[in-house]
């Protein structure tokens, strides 16, 4: 259920004659193998992609399949990017792990162990899935890393709750909702704020859930520039509750103009701009622990424009976070 990344997957445009003032990160990404013991980051900043192939969460929540191929189609979007991180700073590949014979409950355990060994080694990790399924694995490697005294904050960028119920089986509508019973179980907070929520995407249901287990929550008609103090004030309020931050984002927070490869598109989703100066915000708490980008369907792409928005984010990202 996993593969490390094979040589000359990252590769794209080269600037020979620039030399090393050419550099882009296809150039300067290490391959980083879990199937041998993990290292620990020796790198002053160590920087790691991790993928979930996986849409069997998609198929069970009755969406549209094919984000198993989204970790693929981000490495390509991210592969020609300039490089301008610091020279203490490492960018790392760690391959994927695979979800097969739809065997989404094994394929989250194994996510969560190589999670697990990152956040153990220091890496500041990011998972590129996969449906939103991807979270509950994520989670289940942040559970095994985190001290029993620290405080997760859970931040996700989403038109949905994906507070679903997961009685008869989980999908990639309901990790949410795994995640909270996992932490009441153990006596933990769920602390849950969820960033573009779509009315009309979310039954009745969902809003008496999502108000049962307290979660916290911005409409997406909210998530304007100009609305940007109050957001402020919210994320800071947020933030100053918990220790450390897991931050999903899930690409159908964004309008369909800029995001149309995904399961669940919003004609009325946000602005990527407004995700961009939140994030900032996050990143520069210095609480972020780790991140993910889910839901990315390459087959339903445009020119590949949601795959280049969530490598642009993900380019800031990384650029901030190495610098914290
Ligand atoms: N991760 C998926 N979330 C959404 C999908 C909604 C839809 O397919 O319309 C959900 O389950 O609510
Ligand atoms: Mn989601
Ligand atoms: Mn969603």
């Amino acid at each position: 259920m996993y593969k490390p990344t094979e040589a000359g997957t990252w590769k794209g445009r080269v600037d020979a004659a620039d030399g090393v003032e050419g550099k882009r990160w296809h150039q300067g990404i290490q391959l980083l193998d879990l199937s041998k013991e993990t290292e620990p980051a020796t790198a002053e900043q160590a920087i790691v992609f991790l993928g979930f192939c996986c849409d069997e969460g998609v198929r069970r929540n009755q969406g549209r399949e094919g984000a198993v191929q989204g970790p693929s189609a981000l490495r390509q979007a991210m592969a020609s990017f300039a490089w301008h991180l610091e020279d203490d700073t490492a960018l790392l590949d760690a391959g994927d792990v695979y979800c097969t014979n739809q065997n989404l409950e094994e394929a989250q355990k194994q996510l969560g162990k190589k999670v697990h060994s990152l956040l153990a080694n220091t890496y500041k990790t990011i998972v590129l899935g996969g449906g939103h399924e991807t979270a509950y694995g994520h989670f289940s490697g942040i559970k095994q890393a985190l001290p029993a005294d620290k405080q997760l904050g859970i931040i996700n960028f989403d038109a949905h709750f994906d507070l679903r119920s997961y009685e008869k089986q989980p999908s990639s509508g309901s990790p949410f909702l795994q995640i909270a019973d996992d932490l009441i179980k153990n006596n933990q907070e769920f602390n849950y704020l969820c960033l573009g929520i779509q009315q009309y995407g979310n039954t009745q249901k969902l809003f008496k859930t999502a108000e049962e287990y307290g979660a916290d929550y911005v409409f997406a008609p909210a998530m304007q520039v100009y609305n940007f103090e109050a957001l402020r004030e919210k994320l800071q309020q947020f933030i100053a509750l918990v220790d450390v931050l897991y931050v999903s984002i899930d690409l159908d927070v964004f309008a369909a103009a800029y995001a149309p490869g995904v399961s669940a598109p919003a004609a009325l989703g946000i602005h990527p701009e407004i995700a961009l100066i939140l994030l900032q915000e996050i990143i520069s708490s210095g609480k972020l622990l780790t991140l993910d980008v889910v839901e990315l369907n390459p087959s339903l792409d445009v020119d590949s424009r949601t795959a280049r928005l969530a490598a642009s984010l993900l380019y800031h990202v990384v650029q901030q976070w190495s610098q914290i």
